[in-house]
């Protein structure tokens, strides 16, 4: 399950390799590709239908985020996945130690033993109040990273900056624009906070943000998710704190703090529609509920 343009000119560049290392190792490999946004979900529903053993998922975070949510809202949830890492952040395969040479990851596939991870569950409502339900898999989060997927992945915005570098700009512009919303976030149940915040990420996974490791406490298969809240600041502070996240350098900061949690609100109070950043994408917009699927994905990594 391949999306075309996932990486930009250097994911056209890396695909020619990996078919070819693919092909070799998994000769009956057929390709399908995504034809527009979203195609991805819809395709990988049909393909967990279909004869096949494995869904290789050839993208990055948004495509796989779509093939998740594409599997799990399936018949056949259990169809295992894989990945082969092809996009501007790939911060998802982070939480995995896959190798880059395209041969080695076709060998390491082949012969990774199946294993469950986790999954969350988003429950959302549009603009005409009717309740909406996606999957994610590594990380939603609201605030200043919610500005920065709207402005990442803005259409027609030119391309200058690719990779980790695009995000970190768009991190810096996002930090000087923001102003902070007002929500209230509880988790399991007990409001932890009540105010302006700068940032909520509720993890399955570590990283975001093209290699930003907000999260270094959490774990895919614990049937957890990691919270982190990260309090009202001001710019040169949070500035520097962006300095920090790349080395998980935040860790520790008196405006942060991190929980463990199954489910996951976050109500909005001002404004009340807002973007959210759901595996670096941005499908949904204001308050919402996220609940951890324990060990509901099967994956070979
Ligand atoms: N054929 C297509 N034409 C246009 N958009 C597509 C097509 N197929 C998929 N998409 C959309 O492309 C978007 C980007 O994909 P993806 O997130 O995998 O790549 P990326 O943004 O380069 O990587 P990352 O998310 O790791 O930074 C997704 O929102 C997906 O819905």
């Amino acid at each position: 399950m391949r999306n075309p343009i996932a990486g930009g000119r250097s994911g056209r560049k890396q695909w020619a390799p990996l078919l070819a290392a693919f092909r070799a190792r998994f000769p009956d490999l057929e390709i399908h590709e995504s034809r527009s946004g979203g195609d991805a979900r819809k395709l990988s529903r049909e393909l967990a239908l279909g004869p096949y053993d494995l869904v290789l998922v050839a993208g990055g975070d948004g495509t796989i985020s779509d093939v998740v949510d594409g599997v799990l809202g399936s018949t056949r949830p259990d169809m295992p996945l894989a990945f082969l890492p092809i996009g501007t952040g790939c911060d998802f395969i982070r939480n995995f130690n896959l190798p880059t040479d395209p041969m080695a990851l076709a060998e390491h596939i082949a012969s990774a033993p199946l294993r469950r991870i986790d999954a969350g569950l988003l429950i959302s409502r549009d603009t005409a109040g009717t309740e909406q339900r996606r999957h994610f898999v590594n990380i939603t989060s609201v605030g200043i990273s919610g500005e920065v997927i709207d402005a990442v992945n803005a259409p027609g915005r030119a391309r200058i900056l690719n990779g980790p570098l695009r995000f970190l700009v768009h991190s810096a512009l996002a930090i000087l624009r923001y102003r902070p919303y007002d929500f209230e976030v509880l988790v399991d149940g007990m409001l932890v906070h009540q105010g302006r915040l700068a940032l909520v990420a509720i993890a399955n996974g570590g990283w975001f943000g093209g290699g930003m490791h907000i999260t270094p406490g959490a774990d895919v298969a614990d049937g957890m998710f990691e919270v982190a809240v990260m309090r009202e600041e001001k710019v040169i502070g949070l500035l520097k704190l962006l300095a920090r996240l790349h080395k998980a350098g935040h860790v520790g900061h008196p405006l942060l703090s991190f929980h463990k949690a199954r489910r996951v609100e976050v109500r909005p109070r001002d404004p009340s529609r807002f973007p959210v950043d759901v595996d670096g994408e941005a499908p949904i917009r204001g308050g919402f509920v996220a609940e951890i699927l324990p060990g509901v994905l099967t994956v070979r990594t």
